[in-house]
């Protein structure tokens, strides 16, 4: 089985971004959700942008965003990848890729095998599909350290590519890996020593844990 490509997400500081980088992940994620301990402002976003420039890929994460707060994060930290993390339909989700011209991902909330079907809806919209947990009402729609029932994607062969989320950490991501065969992984607070803190030896041993030596 191929080594999944990995995303951090949630990076404030320059150190948990060298750290990514160091542990070879492909993809660094910068939260733009006031809400979010994660969150970044456009212009923290710029130079940590300029930092991973050519290092590692900027993904830029939303939810349910106006045209706006996008158009300035976009021109600020010059994103590689706009993920969207709200209730975002497919013709929106359409809109913004023919928009900014980059690559779009969705995370859908994930306690079913129909939530899991809802990905077909968005064919042609986006780039990518993320599974990650469903989290309880009045909460933050990630990044909440939750994980779902696996085999609801188990070798899920849909029709674009996809990534699982959700509650992973450097004790269970190679058996996530395993059971799910994902191509991509995203973890947020299993590399995390408190909401929002980067621990960068939790980022090692995560990627370790399912990189070849
Ligand atoms: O991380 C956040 O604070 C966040 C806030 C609002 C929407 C999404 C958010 N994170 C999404 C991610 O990309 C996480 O990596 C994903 O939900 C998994 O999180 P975790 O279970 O903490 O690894």
């Amino acid at each position: 089985m191929p080594t999944p490509e990995i995303k951090i997400c949630g990076i404030r500081e320059p150190g948990s971004l060298d750290a990514a980088i160091r542990a070879r992940a492909a993809y660094a994620g910068f939260v733009f959700f006031p809400k979010s301990p994660r969150n970044v402002t456009p212009a923290e976003a710029a130079a940590l942008s300029a930092r991973a420039q050519g290092r590692i890929a900027r993904v830029g994460l939303f939810v349910d965003a106006d045209d706006a707060m996008l158009a300035e994060a976009m021109a600020a930290a010059r994103l590689d990848v706009l993920q969207l993390h709200g209730q975002e339909t497919p013709e929106r989700a359409a809109q913004l890729r023919a928009r900014f011209g980059i690559p779009v991902w969705k995370a859908l909330s994930v306690a079913s095998a129909e939530d899991v079907a809802r990905a077909e809806t968005y064919v042609g919209a986006i780039d990518r599909v993320l599974f990650d947990a469903k989290t309880p009402k009045g909460t933050l729609p990630g990044g909440m350290g939750l994980s779902f029932d696996w085999t609801l994607v188990a070798n899920w062969k849909g029709p674009m590519a996809w990534g699982l989320a959700g509650g992973l950490t450097p004790d269970n991501v190679a058996q996530a890996v395993e059971l799910t065969g994902a191509p991509l992984v995203d973890t947020s607070s299993g590399v995390e020593s408190a909401p929002g803190v980067k621990d960068n030896d939790r980022i090692a041993a995560f990627c370790r844990a399912i990189q070849a030596p």
